[in-house]
């Protein structure tokens, strides 16, 4: 990495401390980086700052270095109140500043006064979400122990100043705010616990901002916001070389010089084939072997974490993180994924959402792959920060589909640069346009499907995560860029490996032609838990039960309706010889006025004819008459349909 000349200088440090230059050392740090020289004399010198830098440039040292040489420097704390504070955005990254602090505290030299051997300040306090501490412990130990330096996430600080803490520990004696991602920390998201939390705290008092992502204008408002005073700024910028232009040799950049920082445009449908074929690509060219994965929603994670060993080489170990798995599933996959041994033949690969973005210090990360651009615009460098740390060489990859490309403008605004890598693998290319579909789409799909097909959650899974990706992407902050109505969501469900399209209203007009459901007879796909699959069958049987029913209502009704059909055809059959009779009356009164020869038979037949007509006639109004006050009474229920129906069936 790019380091200043500035050594770690052992003026820095109190009297007394070399336990610190030696944990220096034992790091291997020679020289300071540029972020460092230029903000630990000015945070040591009682200065606020504002430090943006891009990522693995070493921020972190740059505000331990000054808290824990402020907090050495003045008389000691009673148990019960806090010099330093310092808060992070993710449970995970504040863990890790815990520990950075942690090695320092340990390495401080005893010393023997009034023959007691006691270390210089206590141990430093981590209030995350765990199952291990519960807010009160977390009182309860550091009314016991005292800690001068609290490090946390904005909930659990608020608990401990404000909530169960407010009255036990006091700030009184605080030196040190330091806020790490402040621009993450002061967005909407933690603003009213932040607010909160500033309030509560004295105004006399060194606060430190630090992220790569504070442009000027975040500065400025947080500034206000977090209560600085008279602050210094302080921008480490990087240069990189223009690729081709000879006149400008180098631009300024956002990202570290030595990150490739690269794009791949595919199909939706090709967005799972391309992620293998990258990771392929990179243990074979590079001799990658650590890998991290980012995808837009937690439920994402979780389907691709189970269907990618279906597509990837077996020697591949797969971890996942997001904010949904509990505090201590979190930790351990850290964890596991950081040690573990890897080679380019068996490479570890982390599946995670952002919450791994930020502030993640794992050195080994060869290559970062984002198979969705992320939501907010800033999360990208940040991700793409997780390799090419302290100096090392790493690359970036982003899947962009269709109309996507245009992020590579949006990026290039805001200082970065992307570069386009041609698509891996297939037939070589003609014009991105003009290809076909890559013909293992198809493969993968079955290889997914068959996945899915082991077990029913799978399956229930794969829909959520799909459904949760379309619900993110229409929410992406570049809403001009991510539309929901552009997106080839039959491509997806192929990149998903679903095995039939979930019912969404997004889907109401796609064009199907190039899709087709898996074979699956849904009635028997089972799931692989016992007790699951016992509910499903039940419910199954439920619902057979009442479809039945359904049925069978059914065609009783319609059995009812044939049974009244006598009635009614028979009121309309009524309404006709009336109309008929009405017309013989009016035409034999015509014929009388006409004089008409008639003859008399003809004349006494029509006259029987007509005294039989108006005989049935009245039966038919009395019929009716009586049909229509049985019905008024069958609609107020006081008569069945059945004793209805008997009694005028025959009519
Ligand atoms: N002076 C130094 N010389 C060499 N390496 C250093 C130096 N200071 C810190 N490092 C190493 O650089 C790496 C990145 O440091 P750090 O995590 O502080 O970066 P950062 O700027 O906070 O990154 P991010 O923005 O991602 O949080 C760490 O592994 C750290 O040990």
């Amino acid at each position: 990495m790019a380091v200043s000349s500035v050594g770690f200088n052992r003026g820095f440090f109190a009297e007394d401390n070399d336990g610190s230059m030696d944990v220096i050392d034992s790091m291997g740090h020679a020289k300071m980086t540029p972020v460092q020289a230029s903000t630990i004399p000015l945070f040591m010198k009682h200065k606020d700052v504002v430090v943006e830098a891009v990522t693995g440039s070493g921020k972190t040292l740059a505000f331990v270095i000054p808290v824990l040489e402020k907090l050495i420097a003045r008389p000691r704390l009673r148990k019960n109140e806090v010099g330093a504070l310092i808060i992070s955005p993710t449970r995970e990254l504040a863990t890790q500043i815990h520990s950075v602090f942690s090695s320092f505290l340990s390495a401080q030299p005893n010393f023997d006064s009034d023959n007691t051997s006691t270390s210089l300040l206590p141990p430093a306090l981590l209030l995350v979400s765990s199952q291990q501490s519960s807010p009160e412990q977390d009182i309860e130990r550091f009314l016991s122990t005292g800690a001068d330096i609290v490090i946390g996430t904005p909930g659990r600080i608020e608990e401990f100043l404000l909530g169960k803490g407010r009255g036990k520990v006091s700030v009184k004696e605080l030196e040190v705010l330091v806020l790490d991602e402040a621009d993450r920390l002061l967005d909407l998201g933690f603003q009213n616990t932040l607010t909160r939390i500033l309030t509560h705290l004295p105004k006399q008092r060194r606060t430190g901002l630090f992220s790569a992502t504070m442009t000027d204008a975040d500065a400025i408002s947080e500034l206000v916001r977090a209560g600085l005073r008279n602050p210094a700024r302080i921008v480490v910028k990087v240069q990189s070389r223009k690729e081709g232009v000879t006149q400008q040799p180098t631009e300024e950049r956002r990202i570290p010089a030595n990150l490739q920082n690269y794009y791949i445009t595919c199909r939706a449908s090709e967005k799972t084939l391309q992620l293998v074929r990258l990771i392929l690509h990179e243990t074979t060219k590079f001799q990658a072997s650590q890998f991290i994965v980012f995808f837009a929603t937690g439920a994402c994670v979780d389907h691709f974490y189970r269907i990618l060993p279906s597509v990837l080489p077996s020697e591949a170990t797969l971890h996942s993180l997001h904010g949904h798995l509990t505090p201590s599933a979190r930790t351990r996959t850290l964890e596991t994924f950081s040690s573990a041994i890897t080679t380019p033949s068996s490479p570890a690969i982390l599946l995670c959402t952002d919450v791994a973005a930020r502030g993640l210090d794992l050195p080994h990360v060869d290559a970062v792959i984002q198979y969705d651009p992320p939501s907010d615009a800033k999360a990208f460098s940040h991700r793409c920060g997780r390799t090419a740390r302290a100096g090392r060489a790493g690359r970036a990859y982003t899947l962009l589909v269709g109309r996507e490309e245009e992020y590579v403008d949006l990026m290039s605004v805001r200082r970065i640069p992307m570069k386009r890598h041609s698509y891996v693998g297939g037939k070589a290319l003609q014009s991105e346009e003009d290809r076909t579909e890559d013909e293992d789409v198809s493969l993968y799909l079955s290889r997914c499907r068959k996945t899915l097909l082991a077990d029913r959650a799978l399956h229930d899974q794969a829909a959520k995560a799909f459904v949760s990706f379309v619900k993110a992407y229409s929410k992406h902050e570049a809403s001009y860029i991510f539309r929901v109505k552009d997106l080839n969501l039959v491509g997806l469900a192929k990149s998903y490996g679903l095995l039939r399209l979930p019912k969404m209203p997004e889907l109401k007009d796609a064009d199907l032609d190039d899709w087709e459901d898996a074979n699956v007879d849904w009635n028997e796909y089972a799931y692989a838990d016992k007790v699951q699959e016992a509910k499903r069958k039940a419910s199954l049987m439920k619902t057979t039960e009442e479809e039945q029913l359904t049925r069978k209502r059914k065609a009783e009704r319609v059995e009812s309706k044939k049974a009244n059909a006598p009635w009614s055809r028979k009121l309309g059959k009524k309404e006709e010889r009336e109309k008929r009779k009405q017309i013989k009356i009016s035409k034999k009164k015509w014929e009388k006025a006409q004089g008409n020869d008639v003859k008399p038979e003809e004349n006494l037949k029509r006259t029987r004819e007509e005294v039989e007509d108006s005989e049935d006639e009245e039966d038919d109004w009395d019929d009716l008459a009586k049909e229509e006050r049985m019905a008024k009474k069958v609609r107020k229920g006081e008569v069945s349909q059945k004793a209805f129906d008997s009694k005028f069936a025959d009519l």
